[in-house]
């Protein structure tokens, strides 16, 4: 079946400016643009922007075990919506994403939503315990993309050191929650003025920062590809410069919540805002932001962690670590940092970024590429509202903001993942 997909524009210099065009794909492949081609069928992308969908490194879907959170159908939904055509999901599951028929079961469950792709990172460990390896050979051949004991911290370092060997001779990356579990003990938001005004216990920056160094001579000692996950602090991205500097194969995230939020937000005493690593003051928010800029930082990410809204209401000290965002990461980038960093930059960290990081092949709109892609309508202000949520999750921390940049079409594989409501405010 043959696709043609109107009235879209291609990522130019100047936004807007490019002519209307259309793009052909056929079965799932990209067979070029304004073809000469008769089609069984016609998207109409009113005049939106084109960009290969984007690729998600760090969702937690829940799945299987705390569905009450998300489920691959909310979360891979809500995915879609963002714009996303690939997530890589954590596997801090119950049971833990240590088992080969597990991964499988997962790819093929979501393969038959229709909605983004699953391309699941199973653990490092057995159980994420860290005290064994998990089978990581048998975990890639069944379709795994990477290993992290995510939503844990990787306490023995020689248990680390042993799993960069072991990914690296498989050819894929490690990613690391960098935390030393020790030093951030019980905190529930950053160490510093504001957890010391309010009388909250404080996680410092040098749990990040000292498990950061750690983790990158655990690099520099065994050549593997390291990846540093939600980077919060302008200590460790600092640790990360000199180190890339110094040839170290290190790359890293950010995520949206970091850039957008300090710690003031604790003030609020909502638990929304309780996420680790914590929300961190506006210098660091602000050196993140320079990281994106001068390429320190490799990619953007969400670290999408669902829960619900009854576990968020808890007090600071029982509620769990975790904010949503997949749905918002987009136009709230765009939104917000469009001027600093120009359209193009903030694609090129949702799409090709991510695929570099991973060591896939980097997206694309030309012939022969997967019909994976994104139209994002870069004029209508929209607003940020939770009921219109896909995820399971519907509380955030952008409710009510007005933003851009809202994906409108998400099509994965030459289907149809989402498609947003033409006009604002019509439905809901
Ligand atoms: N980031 C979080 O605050 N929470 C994550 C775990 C994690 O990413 O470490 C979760 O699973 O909820
Ligand atoms: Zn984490
Ligand atoms: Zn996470």
């Amino acid at each position: 079946m043959i696709t043609r997909l109107q009235n879209v524009k291609r990522l130019g210099a100047e936004l807007g400016a490019g002519a209307l065009e259309t793009l052909f794909f056929e079965d799932g492949v990209i067979l070029g643009w304004n073809l000469d081609r008769q089609a069984d069928q016609t998207l109409d992308g009113r005049g939106g922007t084109v960009v290969p969908a984007l690729i998600e490194l760090h969702a937690h879907l829940r799945e299987p075990g705390q569905e009450e959170k998300e489920d691959l159908e909310s979360g891979l939904a809500a995915a879609a919506a963002g714009g996303y055509g690939t997530v890589v999901s954590m596997p801090n599951t119950a049971p833990v994403v240590d088992d080969p028929a597990l991964v499988r079961s997962l790819i093929a469950k979501a393969e038959g939503l229709g909605y983004a792709r699953l391309r699941p990172a199973a653990a490092l460990t057995k159980g994420q315990k860290g005290e064994q390896l998990a089978e990581l050979a048998l975990l890639k051949e069944a379709g795994a993309v990477t290993f992290t004991d995510d939503g844990r911290t990787n306490e023995d370092a020689r248990m680390l050191r042993l799993g960069l060997e072991y990914a690296h001779s498989l050819g894929l990356v490690v990613s690391v929650h960098a935390e030393d579990a020790t030093l951030r003990a019980d905190g529930v938001m950053n160490e510093g003025a504001v957890s010391e005004s309010l009388g909250l216990p404080g996680n410092p920056v040098a749990a990040e920062a000292a498990r950061v160094a750690r983790d990158v001579e655990l690099a520099r000692l065994t050549g593997a590809r390291l990846h540093i996950q939600h980077l919060s602090s302008a200590r460790a991205l600092e640790i990360v410069r000199r180190a890339k500097a110094d040839g170290i194969v290190v790359t890293c995230e950010v995520c949206p919540h970091h850039l957008t939020l300090t710690d003031e937000a604790l003030r609020s005493f909502d638990a929304m805002y309780k996420v680790a690593p914590p929300l961190r003051t506006q210098a660091d928010a602000e050196a993140l932001l320079e990281g994106l800029r001068d390429g320190t930082v490799d990619c953007l990410a969400t670290d999408h962690a669902p829960h619900t809204s009854a576990e968020k209401e808890r007090d600071l000290l029982q509620a769990p670590f975790g904010i949503p965002s997949i749905e918002v990461a987009f136009p709230l980038m765009y939104t917000r940092f469009a001027d600093v960093l120009g359209p193009a930059k903030i694609v090129e960290l949702f799409t090709s970024a991510p695929a570099r990081v991973m060591g896939w092949t980097l997206p694309s709109l030309e012939e022969g590429a997967p019909a994976d892609l994104t139209v994002l309508d870069f004029e209508t202000e929209r607003e940020v509202k939770v009921s219109e949520f896909k995820s399971k999750a519907r509380f955030s921390p952008w409710a009510g903001e007005k933003l851009r940049g809202w994906p409108v079409l998400t099509v994965v594989g030459g289907r149809v993942a989402f498609e947003r409501a033409s006009r604002p405010d019509t439905n809901s």
